[in-house]
């Protein structure tokens, strides 16, 4: 097991958010987890990327246990967090971008440059161009692309698809399924048909709470069959 989640507890203040979660990946996995608005997705994903520590319960990353540890430590474990704001340095160059993620993690540019066009080529045209000239779906390749950079292990990918027109949201998940097998990922979506295509595994959440599991290939390929469970 990559990832093992034990009975997750997590607060903001007084409000308990989740309540009881866990959540097992083996390596290579990709895991959705789909659920409504405030239903407690991005805060699973935080918590299991160290941006928040849970009241109770356990992360354990290869073995180790990671919940509560600085956010630097985890990131240096090999757990890259995608935000769901797909904000970018928008004054810098896409390649400037990069070389900032390169000197984090301590990759050369060239290999850092080399990451995003493996997965998008035409960014490769876009080096120079600065990043608040994007579109919505090239910034949120190149946040994709940014979190390859030095290798992780684990990609936590909050809303990848949210915003986006539809054929853009066909290239995202071109993309994600290219990185499928080679990286595992938690990909946290309220779009079932991009759940549809990309998922192993579905985790339901509901008010805080995992509902329901699904794990049948066929049943994630029909959405509908679980969208009354969200
Ligand atoms: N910083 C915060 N302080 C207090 N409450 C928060 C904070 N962030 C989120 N919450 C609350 O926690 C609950 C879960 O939010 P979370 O963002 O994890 O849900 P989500 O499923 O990711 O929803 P969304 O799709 O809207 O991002 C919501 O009720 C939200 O209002």
């Amino acid at each position: 097991m990559l990832l093992t989640v034990e009975n997750l507890d997590v607060c903001y203040g007084h409000a308990q958010v989740l309540h009881g979660v866990s959540l097992r990946l083996n390596e290579g996995e990709l895991v959705c987890v789909v659920g409504r608005n405030g239903a407690g997705k991005t805060t699973l994903l935080k918590t299991i990327g160290g941006f928040m520590s849970p009241t109770s319960g356990t992360v354990d990353f290869r073995g180790e246990r990671i919940d509560g540890i600085p956010l630097e430590q985890v990131a240096r474990m090999g757990i890259k967090y995608v935000y769901q704001d797909k904000r970018v340095f928008s004054e810098l160059t896409v390649r400037e971008n990069l070389e900032l993620a390169a000197y984090a993690t301590g990759q050369s540019l060239d290999e850092a440059v080399a990451k995003v066009v493996a997965i998008h080529p035409k960014m490769g045209t876009l080096l120079n161009s600065k990043a608040k000239g994007l579109s919505g779906g090239e910034r949120q390749i190149l946040l994709i692309g940014r979190a390859l950079v030095g290798d992780p292990q684990l990609l936590l990918v909050d809303e990848p698809t949210e915003g986006l027109a539809a054929i853009i949201i066909g290239e995202i998940i071109d993309i994600l399924l290219k990185m499928k097998n080679r990286i595992t990922m938690v990909v946290v979506e309220q779009n079932l048909s991009t759940v549809a295509r990309l998922a192993d595994r579905v985790y339901v959440m509901k008010e805080g709470v995992f509902s329901h599991e699904i794990d049948d290939k066929k049943t994630i390929a029909n959405p509908s069959s679980y969208e009354d469970q969200l």
